[in-house]
């Protein structure tokens, strides 16, 4: 996103009206800075969108993109639901007072205590995703007085158009029940159960997907089983989850639709469905993470060490990498960078970028121009809002990078750096 990066007198690179390298100075790096009043927009570009269009609606923030208490308290402020895969994330949004039953639980391998949690918690919905959890949840309800909502996961048969890695619908997937044969089975166990409300079905089709042919597709083979369900049973859904997913810019290479072109195509599909088979509107809830975080946060780092290989390649260090942003060397995933103090130098340099772990994979960005690069410069990563921090590791000790909100030109941290104390506080001696 260089070429619209902000630069202020100082040829300092500025975001969310802030200069980054003052903000690097006064945090340290490596860090994250959130432009919160991005995260409000995105978010209530789905919101907003579902408003227009007249339609019940859920936006779930998927909280995996990126799960702190301050993060979960402005996802609360915009009115968003929560998706969350782990007690731990369920933990975080107690902690974030964030409303209960605007909460949804996910997860391939839900534990017996997970599941307790959630009913405790009363959380508004549980979407089943195997057997084990309809026999978990059916031995749990015994000591339990009231009921609970629950949608069915299933795989729709979509290959959506991004990495295989991150590639969810399809049938060979640990997600979800298949459509053919064990959603029907999912659905008799349900309903046998007194105690559980059977809302409707969800599925997820992948994520970093920029058309919206495979969530038309998706909603299509949905209804087809809604459609038998209703014939044989008079059953009809009263919500259909339709998963995150919605793509955003890392590089040129990424073209997103607007935000509420996902939303528009989503409702027009649902509804002409829903028209065909005879069957009323339900409300239509969507999980967007990345959509609401990812171009919302830049990543600081100082600039350390060079290594130049004639004719080959220029190695430029940063003090993190991997353990913050394992997307590079996870899905090959790409990324732009300035250097934030230099931000209207020109570009000369050809280098790429190293993290600073013992590992070959560690780059952060393969081939790109920087300008004549020094110690101690600070270089800006665009678009890592989602699944960097919350992937962030402790692979070689290094210890978890802090958080910073900007918002109204105030800058308020909040995630500290974690200390060396921190990173080792569970060790036990064994002399
Ligand atoms: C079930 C489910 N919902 C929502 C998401 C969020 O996806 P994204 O961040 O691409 O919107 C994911 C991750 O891909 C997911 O697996
Ligand atoms: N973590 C992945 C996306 C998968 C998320 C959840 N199913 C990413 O960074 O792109």
């Amino acid at each position: 996103m260089s070429e619209l990066t902000e630069v202020n007198g100082k040829g300092h690179m500025v975001f969310a009206e802030r200069d980054v390298v003052e903000l690097a100075e006064t945090f340290q790096t490596p860090l994250f800075v959130y432009n919160v009043e991005k995260v409000r927009k995105n978010a209530r570009a789905f919101v907003e969108g579902f408003k227009k269009a007249g339609v019940k609606a859920q936006v779930a923030y998927a909280s995996k993109a990126f799960s702190s208490v301050a993060m979960l308290q402005v996802a609360k402020q915009e009115g968003l639901s929560l998706d969350v895969v782990s007690q731990g994330e369920l933990y975080t949004a107690m902690k974030a007072d964030f409303p209960m039953e605007k909460i949804h639980l996910h997860g391939n391998n839900k534990s017996r205590e997970e599941l307790k949690m959630a009913l405790d918690q009363h959380i508004g919905c549980i979407v089943v995703d195997n057997f084990h959890d309809i026999t978990l949840l059916k031995e749990l309800l015994k000591d339990y007085n009231g009921t609970m909502d629950v949608l069915i996961r299933v795989t729709p048969g979509i290959e959506a158009h991004t990495h295989d890695y991150i590639l969810t619908g399809n049938e060979d997937s640990k997600f979800g029940f298949d459509l053919k044969n064990q959603a029907k089975q999912a659905y008799d166990q349900i309903q046998q159960i007194d105690q559980l409300h059977l809302k409707g079905l969800h599925c997820h089709i992948g994520s970093q997907i920029f058309e919206t042919d495979g969530f038309i597709m998706a909603i299509k083979r949905l209804y087809e089983v809604l459609a038998d369900w209703y014939k044989q049973d008079g059953f009809e859904a009263t919500v259909l989850n339709l998963g995150g997913g919605f793509g955003i810019r890392y590089t040129d290479e990424d073209k997103p639709l607007p935000l509420d072109d996902y939303v528009l195509a989503l409702v027009k599909e649902v509804t002409e469905e829903a028209d065909t088979h005879g069957l009323s509107l339900p409300e239509i809830w969507i999980e967007p993470g990345r959509a609401i975080v990812g171009d919302t946060a830049i990543t600081l780092y100082e600039i350390g060490s060079k290594k130049e290989i004639p004719n080959m390649r220029n190695y430029v260090s940063v003090d993190g990498g991997m353990t913050d942003n394992i997307r590079p060397a996870l899905y090959q995933a790409k990324y732009e960078a300035i250097i934030a103090n230099k931000a209207r130098a020109p570009k000369t340099y050809p280098c790429s970028i190293a993290g600073k772990c013992c590992e070959s994979g560690d780059m952060l960005i393969y081939d790109t121009l920087l300008p004549e690069v020094t110690p101690g410069d600070i270089l800006a990563v665009f678009s890592t809002g989602a699944y960097g921090y919350s992937m962030a590791s402790h692979y070689n000790r290094f210890a978890k990078p802090a958080v910073v909100f900007v918002e109204n030109e105030e800058a308020t941290l909040v995630v500290k750096r974690e200390t060396y104390a921190d990173v080792i506080q569970n060790d036990l001696s064994y002399e």
